[in-house]
């Protein structure tokens, strides 16, 4: 409790306020002299997202809209794990009704960030596979602390990368080398992921990716809001149109592949391989 206020107290003296008072999943906070809002995944152990985690994240982008935010950092409490991507034990021998309302709200929380009306930055203090670096993707300007891994990595779990991760990545790379990480499973180390382009700063910590995502985010200050806005939003309509018309085909689809029993195999060697690493 003690420490709580104190961190508060410090929190106020630097203009940093708290929002989404509700989360325990992500904390939001807004930085009142910049108007930068700085998104947090808190998912003890590993930010794997599961319904509750997406849930908060959806809500927490739209309380970043409505406070008229001038920008979105998004990071994570865990120096050494960004995201490990959807969380597999919804997949797994999974509950029907709760599998359809965990990916429509994965759908629902892509589209929501990949439109953001402000910039968006992701600050990638961890480690950021398939999910994960769906959410890096989805934001404008990527920036990745040394000796982690990024990447889609989805076909080494016997399962596929729907079409909207895999244009999400080709939006960044390209198709070339999309089409050779993504069949291979390939998870880029940050030095690589640099060199092909899929993050665009190497930092050495947390603390210098947020100076550094502050840093872009100010450079559009001058840049009229709407006119920049609108500009995404074009930009990006056609990636997000094709998912937008066409959810009900693609959850049909995700439950079609998640329920093959080879796909339900793969996925429970990998939870114990998972497993066994983490007793070992
Ligand atoms: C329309 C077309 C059809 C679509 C079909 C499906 C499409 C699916 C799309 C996306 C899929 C995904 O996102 S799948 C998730 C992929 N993620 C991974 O492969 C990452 C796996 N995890 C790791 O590699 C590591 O955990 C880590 C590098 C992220 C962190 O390593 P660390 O050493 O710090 O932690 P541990 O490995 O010891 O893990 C701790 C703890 O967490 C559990 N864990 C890890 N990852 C996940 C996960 N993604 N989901 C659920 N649980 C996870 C791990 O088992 C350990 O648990 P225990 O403590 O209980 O042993």
């Amino acid at each position: 409790m003690a420490l709580l206020c104190f961190q508060s107290l410090r929190m106020l003296r630097s203009g940093i306020r708290c929002m989404s008072q509700n989360a325990q999943l992500v904390s939001l906070t807004v930085n009142d002299k910049t108007g930068v809002a700085t998104l947090s995944l808190q998912r003890p152990p590993v930010n794997s997202l599961n319904l509750e985690l997406l849930t908060e994240i959806s809500s927490a982008l739209t309380e970043a809209t409505d406070n008229n935010s001038r920008g979105l950092i998004l990071t994570s409490t865990n120096d050494g794990v960004f995201s490990a991507g959807l969380d597999i034990l919804e997949m797994y021998k999974p509950n029907l009704d709760r599998v359809k309302e965990f990916w429509t709200k994965l759908q629902e929380t892509w589209i929501k960030l990949y439109q953001t009306a402000y910039p968006t930055v992701a600050v990638i203090n961890g480690h950021s596979p398939a999910g994960g670096c769906l959410l890096a993707l989805s934001c404008e300007h990527r920036i990745m602390v040394k000796n982690f891994t990024i990447g889609l990595n989805e076909t080494r779990l016997g399962i596929v990368a729907p079409p909207w991760f895999i244009a999400s990545m080709v939006n960044v790379i390209g198709q070339r080398q999309s089409e050779r990480a993504l069949t291979l499973g390939h998870m880029f180390t940050t030095e690589e992921a640099k060199n092909v382009g899929l993050i665009d700063e190497i930092v050495q910590n947390k603390a210098e990716g947020t100076t550094q995502a502050e840093a872009f985010i100010q450079k559009f200050a001058k840049i009229p809001f709407q006119a920049r806005s609108l500009t995404k939003t074009w930009l990006r309509n056609k990636t997000v149109e094709s998912l937008v018309k066409n959810r009900e085909d693609d959850l049909n689809m995700f439950l079609q592949v998640v329920t093959q029993p080879n796909a339900q195999e793969s996925l429970g060697h990998y939870i114990q391989s998972l497993k066994n690493k983490a007793t070992k």
